[in-house]
C-alpha cells in the first residue's frame, strides 16, 4: 500500500482523537508540506512580477518584494454571520447626530439669515462661522455675495424661503455634479481574466481607516458583493486583528501577515492576487496610518500602490480624513493626492462636530468627491455622501 491513504487514515484518527500525538505530527507535516508548497508558488509569482532593476525611483521603492508568513483568516467558523443594515437612507441619521454634538452650522446660519433685518455685524457674523467652520476663505466670499445679492436685492425675508435660499446656495458649494460612485466592479484582464476591483483606504494615523474598511466591507456585503479584507497595516498588531474581526462578522476572509513589520506591498500583493484568483467583486485594502511629511512611509505608500496594480490597479483610492480636525486635513489631502492618486474622500467622524465645511475646501482644491461619511462607531454608521441629505442634515 503506498504512503498517501495510511496518512488519510492517521489523519483521521488525529482528528478524533483531537490531533494529539504522532498522528498529529503527521497531519502537522503534511499541512505545512502543503503550506510551504503553496508558498513557494506565491514567492515565485511575486518574483515573477518584482520591479526591474533598473529605475530612476528612490531606492525603498524599488526594493523587491519580501515573503510576508501569510494567513488567511477564513471569516466565521463558529460566530453567526451578521446581516449588515442596507444604506438606503443611512445619511438621513446625521441630522440626529448632529444635534447631540451641538448647534449644526447650517442650523447657526440659519438663526441669523432670519433676524428682522441684517446689519453689517450679522453679515461678519455669518462670514465668522463659515471660516470657523473650515469652509475656507475662498468659498466663504462667494457664498456671502450670493447670499447678500439675493436676501438684499431680491428682498428674500420670509423664514421658509430664507432656508430655501441658504439650502440651494449650500449644495451648490459641494458641487453636486460630482461623481460619487464608488467603484466596485470587477473588470476582465488580458485573456479576459477575472480582476477584482481594488479599494485603498489611506490616510493619517487614527482617522478611522480601519473601521472604514470594517463598515465599507459591510456595504459591499449588504449589496451582494464578495469581499477579500487585505492587512497591509503592519505596523500595529492590532490592526490586522481589529480587521479580522470585523471581517469574520459578515464573513470575509482577511490576508494578512503574522509577523509585525512585514511588506505591507506584499501583503496588498497576495490580497489582490487572492481576488483574482478566487474571483472576488472587491478587494479592500487597509493601510497604516502615515503623516503626510514622512517621506519614506509615503513612499512606501506608492510602491504599495505600483505592486498590487501588477495584479489589478486601483479603482478607488479612498483617503481617510477626520472631519474633527478640521483645516490640517486639506494639507494631508494634497500630499496623499499626489503620492497615491486620491479619487475619493472619507469624511469621518462627522457626528462628533458641527463644523463640515471642510468637504467644501478638499472638493474644491483637489477635484476629488467626498464619497463616503462616517457618523458613529457603530458598525453600519457609513453613508454614501448625498449632497441634499448632507445639506438637510447640517440646516437641522
Ligand atoms: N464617532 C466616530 N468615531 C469613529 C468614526 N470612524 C472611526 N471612529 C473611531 O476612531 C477611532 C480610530 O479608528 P481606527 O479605524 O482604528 O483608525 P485608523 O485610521 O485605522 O488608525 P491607525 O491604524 O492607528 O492609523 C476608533 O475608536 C473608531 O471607532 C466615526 O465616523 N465616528
Amino acid at each position: 500500500m503506498n504512503e498517501l491513504p495510511w496518512i488519510e487514515i492517521i489523519s483521521a484518527l488525529a482528528v478524533l482523537a483531537g490531533g494529539g500525538g504522532i498522528a498529529g505530527l503527521l497531519v502537522a507535516r503534511r499541512r505545512r508540506r502543503a503550506e510551504d508548497q503553496e508558498q513557494a508558488e506565491r514567492t515565485a509569482e511575486r518574483e515573477a512580477v518584482a520591479e526591474p532593476a533598473v529605475t530612476a525611483e528612490p531606492e525603498a521603492t524599488a526594493a523587491p518584494v519580501e515573503a510576508p508568513d501569510l494567513m488567511v483568516e477564513p471569516g466565521p467558523l463558529l460566530e453567526p454571520i451578521e446581516k449588515p443594515a442596507p444604506t438606503a437612507g443611512r445619511l438621513v441619521r446625521l441630522r440626529e447626530r448632529l444635534a447631540r454634538s451641538g448647534s449644526p452650522l447650517g442650523a447657526r446660519l440659519l438663526s441669523v439669515l432670519s433676524r428682522d433685518t441684517l446689519t453689517e455685524d450679522d453679515w461678519d457674523e455669518i462670514e465668522e462661522e463659515l471660516l470657523l467652520a473650515d469652509v475656507g476663505a475662498g468659498p466663504t466670499t462667494e457664498l456671502l455675495d450670493a447670499l447678500r445679492t439675493k436676501v438684499r436685492v431680491l428682498g428674500v425675508r420670509e423664514p421658509a424661503a430664507v432656508r430655501n435660499l441658504l439650502r440651494s446656495e449650500l449644495v451648490a458649494l459641494l458641487q453636486p455634479e460630482l461623481d460619487r460612485t464608488l467603484h466596485t466592479e470587477p473588470t476582465a484582464g488580458e485573456a479576459d481574466a477575472h480582476l477584482p476591483a481594488v479599494i485603498l483606504v489611506v490616510g493619517v494615523n487614527g482617522t478611522g481607516k480601519t473601521t472604514t474598511v470594517g463598515k465599507l466591507a459591510r456595504v459591499l456585503v449588504a449589496d451582494g458583493r464578495s469581499v477579500v479584507l487585505g492587512a497591509a497595516d503592519t505596523f500595529r498588531a492590532a490592526a490586522a486583528d481589529q480587521l479580522t474581526t470585523w471581517g469574520n462578522r459578515v464573513g470575509v476572509p482577511t490576508v494578512r501577515s503574522d509577523r509585525e513589520g512585514a511588506d505591507p506591498a506584499s501583503v496588498a500583493f497576495e490580497a489582490v492576487a487572492r481576488g483574482r484568483d478566487e474571483k472576488i467583486d472587491v478587494v479592500l485594502v487597509d493601510t497604516a496610518g502615515r503623516l503626510q511629511n514622512k517621506a519614506g512611509l509615503m513612499d512606501e505608500l506608492g510602491k504599495i500602490v505600483r505592486v498590487a496594480s501588477k495584479v489589478a490597479a486601483p479603482s478607488e483610492v479612498l483617503l481617510v480624513l477626520d472631519a474633527t480636525t478640521g483645516q490640517n486635513g486639506l494639507s494631508q489631502a494634497r500630499v496623499f493626492a499626489e503620492v497615491a492618486g486620491v479619487t475619493g474622500i472619507v469624511l469621518t467622524k462627522l457626528d462628533g462636530t458641527a463644523k463640515g465645511g471642510i468637504v467644501v475646501q478638499v472638493q474644491r482644491e483637489l477635484g476629488v468627491p467626498v464619497k463616503l461619511v462616517g457618523l458613529g462607531e457603530g458598525p453600519d454608521d457609513l453613508a454614501p455622501f448625498d449632497v441634499g441629505d448632507f445639506v438637510d442634515g447640517i440646516l437641522g
